[in-house]
């Protein structure tokens, strides 16, 4: 079996959720111990690596980054090679992206570069967010470890195999967490008046939240408010005195977001008032938005477009979120989706991404790298 192929299996069996990524992240460093070690220098941060590559005539440094994380999904591809962690999947392909980035890092051990590259494997994309600290501590305690530009992948279920779609400025939404809890009064299922169910409250709160896209956003803008989540009561004869809503918010600007918060507060503030009852909200993390430097997303796709096997594609943004964008924002570089042409799309327990995509990454990073 291909290597590639085979070490992604590998990550796949192991995904971890944010910061707990201790499993991968020794994985990872025993696989960049079996590289040539004369121009590698390998420090650890959480349970992330930064891996910098001397350069054999440098004039900059060049930056890759790769996340690391799994979500907390149940996996239903029923491959043979499925997690074992139950409850957490790859589902967002970031063990695509470590193989990717591990290829990366084995040609260019084998093969030293002419400027340096610094090559970050992340922790924690899907939350809490490992960027934002992982910059701190460089800004902090490594300045030596900051790039001139940087880049980055994504898998694209939607597109095939050898598909580079990226795009001048805004790629990715800004995004902010949504938690809020709500507390009211439990009782006997028989006897409502006497309780303030949190259950009904919830269902009103989710179809209010929902008029905020429809009824407050400029039509010509854009804006998603997704509840992933809702808990709600102990069992099915007691009113609930408790219920949760878990969701995310995405939007084009940051004052866009700003707007949108007000109108959840604002319902929410309604919702305590009709149902007599309390409502706490937590915004959780938020993610600066992927905004791709021109220059360096027109480098990406002209080089796509003469690569042999590659599509270059600009496409539109999407209301995706990623914490690269905190790289992006002091950093010029881009992001592209590379297509992984499979049926199911990110976060869907039976994503199954086309294993052609790691080799043909791996290369034409590596090229891209080298052209810089
Ligand atoms: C590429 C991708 O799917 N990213 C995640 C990032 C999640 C950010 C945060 N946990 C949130 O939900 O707001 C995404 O869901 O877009």
């Amino acid at each position: 079996m291909d290597t590639l192929i085979q070490i992604r299996r590998e990550l796949h069996q192991i995904p971890e959720l944010g910061f707990q990524e201790f499993k991968t992240q020794q994985y990872l460093l025993n696989k960049i111990a079996q590289f040539p070690q004369e121009n590698i220098r390998v420090t650890t941060w959480e349970t992330g690596i930064v891996v910098k590559i001397v350069g054999s005539q440098p004039a900059k440094t060049i930056g890759w980054r790769s996340d690391i994380d799994g979500l907390p999904i149940v996996e239903e591809t029923g491959l043979p090679y499925s997690s074992t962690h139950e409850g957490n999947m790859h589902a967002c392909g970031h063990d695509c992206h470590m193989t990717i980035t591990l290829g990366l890092v084995e040609a260019l051990a084998n093969n030293q570069p002419k400027h340096n590259v610094i090559i970050y494997f992340q922790p924690a994309e899907e939350g809490p967010g490992g960027a934002e600290p992982m910059l701190n501590w460089i800004e902090a305690e490594r300045p030596d470890l900051l790039p001139d530009e940087i880049y980055a992948l994504h898998v694209a279920p939607e597109y095939p195999v050898g598909t580079v779609a990226t795009r001048p400025g805004l790629l990715f939404a800004n995004t902010s967490e949504l938690f809020i809890d709500l507390k009211g009064l439990g009782g006997h299922a028989a006897y409502p008046h006497k309780t303030r169910d949190m259950t009904v409250a919830a269902a009103n709160l989710i179809m209010q939240l929902q008029t905020i896209v429809s009824r407050n956003i400029n039509p010509m803008e854009s804006a998603v408010i997704t509840i992933g989540k809702l808990t709600s009561g102990t069992v099915q004869n007691i009113i609930a005195e408790n219920a949760r809503l878990e969701g995310t918010i995405r939007t084009l600007n940051a004052e866009a977001m700003a707007d949108v918060k007000k109108r959840v507060e604002a319902i929410c503030a309604g919702i305590e008032a009709s149902f007599e009852c309390e409502i706490h909200i937590d915004y959780g993390s938020m993610y600066y938005e992927v905004n791709n430097d021109p220059e360096c997303a027109k480098k990406l796709l002209e080089f796509a477009e003469q690569y042999e096997g590659a599509t270059s594609y600009e496409c539109p943004a999407a209301m995706t979120g990623e914490d690269f964008g905190y790289f992006l924002k002091g950093i010029p570089g881009a992001m592209f989706w590379a297509g992984a042409n499979c049926d199911y799309g990110l976060h869907h327990a039976k994503i199954n991404p086309d294993e052609e995509l790691l080799s043909f990454n791996a290369k034409f990073v590596e090229q891209f790298i080298r052209s810089l």
